[in-house]
Order: C-alpha cells, then structure tokens, then sequence
C-alpha cells in the first residue's frame, strides 16, 4: 500500500493575544485505501486535524500532504456532523452540487447522482428538501454529496453523532458496506470507540489539548466484517485497551470528571 496522506510535525495555533495551540508536532501517514479513526478528548484539535487534510486550515507550522494525480481541485470531500447540505437546494441538487466545478459533464453527473440516490435510498426523496427530511436521511445526502465527486480521500467529522442511537447503528453498518464496496481513503473523526472499532483498521488516539497522536492501533477484523465482530471478546479487549490509554486523556482535558463518574459503559469520549 501507498502513502495517501502524509502529516509531519504539524502544529496549530489559533488566535494572537489569546493564543490557543490546538496542535503540537503531530506525525501521521494513512495508507491508500485504509480507513483511519481518529479519537481524543473533546477540544483537543481532531477537528482541526481534519480540516487541515481538507485544506480548509493552513497549519502554523509543519506539513500536509495528499498524494493525488490530480491535485486540483483538492481531491477530498467532507461528510460533518450538521450535515452540510443546503437547506435552500432539494435532495438532487445537492447531491449534484460539487460535480460542476469538478468539471463532470451532464450525462456523467446525472449517472452519478442517480446511482448514489439509489445506494443511499433516497431516490423518491430527490426533489424534496432537506427541511422536509428527518437527521438521517440528511446525513444520507450529505454522504451520497460526497461520495459522488469519488473523492480521494472522504473527511467524515463524527457524521453520526447528532443522530438517535438506532439510527447511528444504522447509519454505520451502511458506511461499513459502502466503504467495503468502494474502499477509499477514510479520516473518520469520532468520539465512540465502539464505532472506531466497527469501521475502522486503525485507530489513532490524541491527547488533550495541545493535541498529539500518544496512539495507534490495529483492529484485528477481517474484511468484509459485519457489526457481529460487537459481540465477540476481541473486540471488548480492544476497547478496554484504548479505553485505558484515553481515559487518562479525557481526564486532563477541560470538563473532565473524576475518576468513577464517568459512563464506562458506554467508551464516549466527553
Ligand atoms: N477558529 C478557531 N479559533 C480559535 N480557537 C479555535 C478555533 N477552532 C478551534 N479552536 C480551538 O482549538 C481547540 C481544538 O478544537 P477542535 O474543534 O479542533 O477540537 P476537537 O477535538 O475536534 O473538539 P470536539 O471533540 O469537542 O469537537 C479547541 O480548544 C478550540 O476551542
């Protein structure tokens, strides 16, 4: 496997006279193909990480790289929590959106947009708009808006979060078949280890503020996997190993609960 997205000594800082370091020294390579969850403590710059991949934020200091053939326009697409899409524009028209300035012809784009109607469900919600549509299939456009411009590298920053806990599941065993079926370069920014471990072949675990990668593991699963892997010893030993790592992390960050207080069950990091 190549190198897709090469991230060396990178630092953020926000602000002048109230300066706020999101970022220090990170280093981080993600392999064409794979499938990368990121998780930290709440504010300790996943966000920001993210949104440097996507060229949405320069770093202060250090580099960003995306190996493309074809580096413009920027060759990612991002799915965010809020969904994104745009509330004046129906189901179909933001699903086309990005396709124009990518320089996708008609005929093209309407075969696209059609196919990730369809793989999304939402092909008899296409002239619909958003305001008329329930969070999930929201996020269902906002992923088929990105899957159609077939980014190099697809953003996700924690896409289910806003969302109730069946249709979460839902929702990642559906990212699951599309990933297995497309398998593209993922950053998946999420706060459950449970969904880490369900998606992802890696996980990367950051620091509280000021963020850096103190992390990196390997899930063991096979692919194509199904969400039974939930069930089985591996994948809790998994998690009480990241969990033990982070827990520490999720303490020193700003609201942090002391030792006791916090939902074990349920490995959200706050
Ligand atoms: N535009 C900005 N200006 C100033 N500070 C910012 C800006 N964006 C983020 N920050 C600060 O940088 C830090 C990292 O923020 P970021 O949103 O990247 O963290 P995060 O890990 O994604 O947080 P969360 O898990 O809560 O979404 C935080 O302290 C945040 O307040």
């Amino acid at each position: 496997m190549d190198e897709k997205i090469r991230i060396r000594d990178v630092g953020k800082v926000y602000g002048t006279t109230h300066a706020v370091t999101a970022l220090e020294g990170v280093d981080l390579d993600v392999m064409d193909g794979e499938f990368v969850c990121l998780v930290g403590p709440s504010g300790c710059g996943k966000s920001t990480l993210l949104r440097m991949i996507a060229n949405l934020h320069r770093p202060t200091s250090g580099l960003v790289e995306i190996e493309t053939q074809r580096p413009v326009p920027w060759p990612t697409a991002m799915v965010f929590q809020d969904y994104g899409i745009f509330p004046w524009k129906t189901v179909e028209q933001n699903v086309a959106f990005g396709l124009r300035p990518r320089g996708v012809g008609k005929e093209e784009a309407r075969r696209r947009v059609a196919h990730w109607l369809e793989r999304m469900g939402l092909t008899d919600f296409a002239k619909t708009y958003p305001g008329n549509l329930s969070g999930g299939m929201r996020q269902r456009v906002s992923i088929a808006r990105a899957m159609v411009v077939e980014p190099e590298v697809l953003l996700m920053d924690e896409p289910f979060a806003a969302l109730d806990a069946q249709l979460r599941r839902l929702l990642q065993e559906e990212l699951l078949a599309i990933w297995q079926e497309n398998s593209r370069t993922v950053v998946f920014v999420t706060h459950s280890l449970d969904e880490a471990i369900l998606l992802g072949d890696r996980i990367v675990v950051m620091s509280a503020r000021p963020g850096r990668i103190i992390g990196d593991y390997r899930v063991p699963f096979e692919r194509p996997r199904t969400p039974d892997i939930r069930g089985t010893a591996e994948f809790s030993a998994l998690e009480e190993r990241i969990w033990a790592q982070l827990r520490a992390e999720v303490r020193r960050a700003p609201g942090g609960e002391p030792a006791g207080a916090m939902d074990d069950n349920q490995r959200e990091v706050a």
